[in-house]
């Protein structure tokens, strides 16, 4: 029987209230007291020896990622129950994510394309052939009591992400970085497990069970936080430019798992600690460096580094050790016997004769569909407007900024270049100052672009034409023009009404007649600050008259 959907009446009768598994922590406090010293195999022979104090400046850290970026898609992995977060406990279960017996998966090809979509965008390998395993846990929150995953035959391999950060001394230069990227898997989620300590009992939620995820496993290419946190930001970008996984890590759409170890340079790699789930990019930072730091404290002083899963504790910025791995783990692989081998094909051509090509996952289609990604697009903007890259690290960064930008530029006269001052600092510091996003901006492109016109045209100051922008914020039905003339910007370039004006400021201003009329102190009558281009048009009209000197 193939797994249905959620609508049954007795399921849902069954699993709209809470379930409950009382005997769940025993089992995971038990687990986190029984920490034992990796002795297997070769890992034990890697501790980094440390006789004396300050050694430590001689090691490194090593990180390597597994990141969980769950798929964006209306239905789940292998049964066609909704993906929804926010609706009550257990309102989207399936028979198969309750573990129903008799239910079997049926795969979503909507998860797969996702998957080959990220793939290619991390310049992976697509293995045309993939397969399904079991891998077992002991946890109330995925009832099977095994997940299904891609353990020996993972979909896509070999990929890399580049990623950017602010480095150095002062870490004021960005410095590029390359990390390979090793696998990425396709996945069951768990459900989610409810600690409710005031009546000692854990409370089961399975909305998120067999929801898909993409596990992507990078190298342990990486040295510190600061570089991780990087590489997660660029992966979160990317993502969500593919539109494979929303990315929200405080929703855990993406969860991080950081390797960390230390060790000399040059010598085998040290012992790792994995530190689970961490949900924000400056997290993964801190809970790194903290890492880093503790391991090199515990080799100084003679200790030895435990393979372990630890937690990070944000508030003191600490990890702390949830439960032993290695040894203790036997997560017994097999082959998953209910889904046959995973097939993907490069084109039409390769579809083999009586498999419907509309039902299959086509890589050139996907590959044609594959859309700017955000650092060709940064590539892009510094080269064709010739912009700062810090300036397109922000334009790439926020959503729809780039769009907005460009119809900005589209639209005027004025260079690119002076375009990106007003994106920048005018728009994106009203939008900041009242937590606005992108898309509710009062000042369109166009009328943006109009401003900037008037601008170029030399009607308006810059100053003034700050002052419309500002107007145009407060009442966005108003032309830039009809706002000019209402609050009387132009410049005035008419000899008669500029010498009516100086009258004007001496006559109201007769003490500052006992000043000596020399030529600069007439540039600042009654102490207006001209601009610098309105002095010069008053220095044209003085020197064309001499009398007013
Ligand atoms: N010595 C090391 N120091 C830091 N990171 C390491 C080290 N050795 C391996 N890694 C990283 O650890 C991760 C191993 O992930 P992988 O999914 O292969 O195995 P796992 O962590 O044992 O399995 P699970 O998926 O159950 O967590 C990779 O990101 C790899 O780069
Ligand atoms: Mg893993
Ligand atoms: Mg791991």
């Amino acid at each position: 029987m193939a797994a249905s959907s959620s609508g049954s009446s007795t399921l849902k009768r069954t699993l709209c209230t809470f379930i409950r598994y009382r005997s769940v922590r025993c089992v995971r406090q038990c687990n986190a007291s029984i920490r034992t010293v990796c002795t297997s195999g070769s890992t034990s022979q890697l501790q980094p020896k440390i006789q004396s104090k300050g050694v430590s400046s001689q090691l490194r850290g090593v990180v390597g990622l597994e990141i969980h970026a769950q798929i964006h898609a209306t239905s789940k992995l292998f049964a066609c129950s909704r993906v929804a977060f926010c609706s009550p406990p257990n309102s989207s279960v399936a028979f198969l994510d309750a573990s129903l017996p008799g239910t079997l998966p049926v795969l979503n090809r909507r998860c797969v394309e996702a998957a080959v979509i990220t793939g290619l965008a991390l310049n992976c390998t697509i293995n045309r052939k993939s397969l399904f395993d079991r891998k077992h846990y002991f946890y109330a929150d995925m009832p099977a009591g095994y997940q299904i995953t891609q353990q020996r035959l993972p979909i896509a391999v070999n990929g890399s992400l580049i990623y950017s950060y602010f480095g150095g001394r002062k870490r004021n230069q960005v410095l590029s970085r390359c990390v390979r990227i090793k696998q990425i898997q396709l996945e069951q989620d768990s459900g989610k497990s409810l600690h409710d300590d005031q009546r000692s009992q854990t409370l089961i939620d399975l909305n998120r069970a067999g929801v898909g995820l993409m596990e992507l496993v990078m190298e342990a290419d990486m040295s510190c936080g600061d570089e991780a946190a990087a590489a997660v930001r660029e992966l979160q970008l990317i993502l969500q430019t593919l539109g494979t996984c929303q990315g929200n890590m405080s929703e855990g759409q993406l969860r991080v798992d950081a390797n960390v170890s230390v060790h000399c340079p040059g010598e085998p790699l040290g012992v790792r600690t994995e530190v689970k789930n961490i949900n924000s990019a400056r997290y993964v930072a801190r809970a790194i460096d903290y890492e880093i730091q503790r391991q090199k404290k515990v080799l100084e002083n003679g200790g030895i580094i435990v393979n372990e899963t630890r937690a990070f504790d944000s508030k003191s910025g600490t990890t702390i050790p949830m439960r032993d791995k290695e040894g203790l783990q036997d997560y017994r692989f097999m082959p998953e016997p209910n889904l046959p081998p995973l097939f993907v094909y490069e084109d039409e051509a390769s579809v083999p004769a009586g498999v419907n090509p509309t039902q299959v996952v086509m890589i050139d289609r996907l590959k044609a569909e594959l859309p700017e990604l955000p650092g060709v697009r940064r590539a892009r903007m510094v080269d064709q407007y010739k912009i700062l890259p810090e300036h397109s690290f922000t334009l790439v960064n926020e959503d729809g900024l780039t769009e907005y930008f460009e119809r900005v530029v589209r639209n005027t006269k004025a260079e690119p270049r002076k375009v990106i001052g007003w994106v920048m600092k005018e728009l994106l510091g009203n939008l900041n100052q009242q937590s606005l996003k992108l898309a509710q901006s009062p000042v369109s492109p166009e009328a943006l672009a109009d401003l900037l016109n008037v601008l170029e045209s030399g009607h308006i100051s810059s100053s003034a034409a700050k002052v419309v922008f500002q107007e145009m914020w407060k009442a966005p039905e108003k032309a830039v023009e009809q706002l000019v003339k209402e609050l009387d910007l132009g410049l005035v370039s008419d000899r008669e009404k500029l010498l009516k004006i100086c009258q004007k400021v001496v006559d109201t201003h007769p003490e500052q007649l006992n000043v000596p009329t020399t030529k600069s102190n007439l540039l600042t009558i009654g102490g207006l600050d001209l601009e610098s281009h309105t002095k010069l048009k008053w220095k044209n009209t003085l020197q064309a008259d001499p009398t007013l000197m």
